[in-house]
């Protein structure tokens, strides 16, 4: 990333963020509530639209629709708030939609939500959402994605699921860019940076 500067309407949410993240890396992302931090994800996934500087994943940009396609594949995302959908989208469903049904559901299992699978996900609790979400991330890492985005993903977690949720996480063969609060899983990663009003700086 260089020179990122992500705006909502008039307000800058991100100012000039400079980052460069090696293959295979893992970096936590904390930083204090309203921070930029769920903006600056949300941009390297292309789902917001107002950046201005540069954002290359494996040397690539997503400008032209080819380019935004592959970089949807080559992201794995796990959603801060992941919506349950309005229409009855199955557990399982969800987990088909990573490309590597068979890796999403054995995860599925190993996160615990493996029974879960004919249940809609609107029925499902918050806890067990994020977790289906983070199967599904595992599912499409095995189908081909080299980046891991997630933005809290243990938030929702009881202690057990997080530790869990961070030893899945950490472990997997990907890069790895994770919003966190939690402590115990930036310890994991190989680096924290810290976001405040919009600017990073690296703490560890
Ligand atoms: N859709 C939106 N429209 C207008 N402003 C927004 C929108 N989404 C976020 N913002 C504002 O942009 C700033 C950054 O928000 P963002 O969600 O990126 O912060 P964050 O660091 O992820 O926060 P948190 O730790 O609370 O999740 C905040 O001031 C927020 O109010």
């Amino acid at each position: 990333m260089h020179g990122v500067v992500c705006r909502h309407g008039r307000l800058e949410a991100v100012s000039g963020v400079d980052l460069d993240v090696a293959a295979g890396e893992r970096i936590a992302l904390t930083g204090t509530n309203g921070s930029g931090k769920t903006t600056l994800l949300r941009a390297v996934l292309g789902l917001h639209r107002q950046v201005d500087g540069e954002i290359l994943v494996g040397r690539r940009g997503a400008r032209s629709a080819a380019e935004w396609a592959w970089r949807r594949r080559a992201c794995a995302w796990i959603p801060q708030r992941p919506a349950a959908g309005r229409f009855p989208l199955l557990a399982r469903e969800l987990l088909a939609s990573s490309g590597a049904p068979d890796e999403a559901a054995a995860a599925a299992v190993r996160l615990g939500v493996g029974a879960l699978g004919d249940r809609p996900l609107s029925s499902l609790s918050g806890g067990q959402l994020q977790r289906m979400h983070l199967a599904r991330a595992v599912g499409c890492v095995a189908a081909g994605a080299g980046v891991l985005l997630a933005d809290e993903p243990t938030a929702a977690l009881d202690f057990a699921g997080q530790e869990e949720a961070a030893e899945v996480l950490t472990t997997l063969p990907v890069t790895v860019l994770v919003v966190t609060h939690d402590r115990a899983m930036a310890a994991r990663c190989d680096r924290t940076l810290e976001m405040a009003a919009g600017r990073l700086r690296e703490v560890r």
